[in-house]
């Protein structure tokens, strides 16, 4: 294992149940893509290092989008929120409705930027499926993290919990609010971060990024060590008028079994 900083001995200790061969899984190879696999040329900015959060503009493509808008019409239903409050609960904390995306050419595409972004070591089958989040207006989805606090939903045979996350925003139509807002980071300085986040919002609220259709906001939720990243509380902000669209696309420190992750179609 390769790699750059941190300490050796705490990544060998977060990864070792989560060890991989590529050599005999199917599911572990490179994916083989069709030849309309074309990536944009989206730009990166590096909102924080720690905990390492990074602004994507132009992640998605309009045809991209208009294409997970079409697929996943009529298949929404009320978000699920893994906490254990009780369905009560979980409707007040997430009010929004969501659905898993069918994993097409075109989701395996954008499935292969979210890996390639991370570099070249993670497996497809870390991923789990995509879902998109859809928002009308007074909906919202508390604080919360995306690492599962309750280890029952981060064993290894779900994959363990959830390395990372890119949230992105696919569509949005007269949307006033449902930006995202992470409390504990620190806002930038820049004013061109103003085109992305929310420049009319306290320094004491943390940043907000603004639901600007196209981009992605990518973050880490976990330690070297595997414990989770506390300071990326965050929360889908209430919708006040107009309504959105959301993707989430999360990679698992191991693989998620086929059962999991649904048929290639
Ligand atoms: O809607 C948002 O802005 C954030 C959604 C979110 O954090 C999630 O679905 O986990
Ligand atoms: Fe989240």
């Amino acid at each position: 294992m390769v790699r750059l900083g941190g300490s050796i001995v705490a990544a060998i200790a977060a990864t070792a149940a989560y060890a991989h061969s590529h050599d005999d899984d199917p599911a572990q190879k490179p994916m083989v893509l069709n030849d309309n696999c074309h990536h944009p040329s989206y730009s990166s900015h590096i909102l924080s290092k720690s905990p390492l959060v990074i602004y994507l503009s132009d992640f998605l493509t309009l045809e991209e989008r208009t294409h997970l808008t079409e697929l996943t019409k009529g298949t929404f239903s009320h978000s699920a929120v893994a906490d254990g409050t009780g369905a009560e609960g979980q409707r007040k904390t997430r009010t929004s409705q969501s659905t898993n995306v069918p994993r097409d050419d075109i989701v395996r595409c954008i499935e292969e930027r979210a890996l390639l972004f991370q570099g070249f070591d993670v497996p497809r089958n870390h991923l789990e499926p995509v879902q998109l989040v859809k928002y009308g207006r007074g909906e919202r989805y508390h604080f919360h993290t995306d690492w599962f606090t309750n280890p029952i939903h981060a064993t290894s045979a779900l994959g363990g919990n959830r390395l990372s996350s890119f949230f992105a925003y696919v569509a949005a139509e007269n949307i006033t609010g449902g930006g995202t807002n992470f409390p504990m980071l620190d806002a930038p300085y820049n004013q061109k971060w103003c085109e992305f986040i929310d420049c009319d919002e306290p320094y004491e609220n943390g940043v907000t990024f603004k639901p600007v259709v196209g981009n992605a906001v990518f973050w880490q939720n976990l330690h070297e060590d595997g414990t989770g990243d506390q300071r990326n509380l965050h929360a889908g902000l209430p919708v006040t008028s107009g309504w959105k669209i959301g993707m989430n696309i999360w990679t698992r420190q191991g693989p998620l079994s086929n059962d999991i992750r649904g048929p290639d179609v």
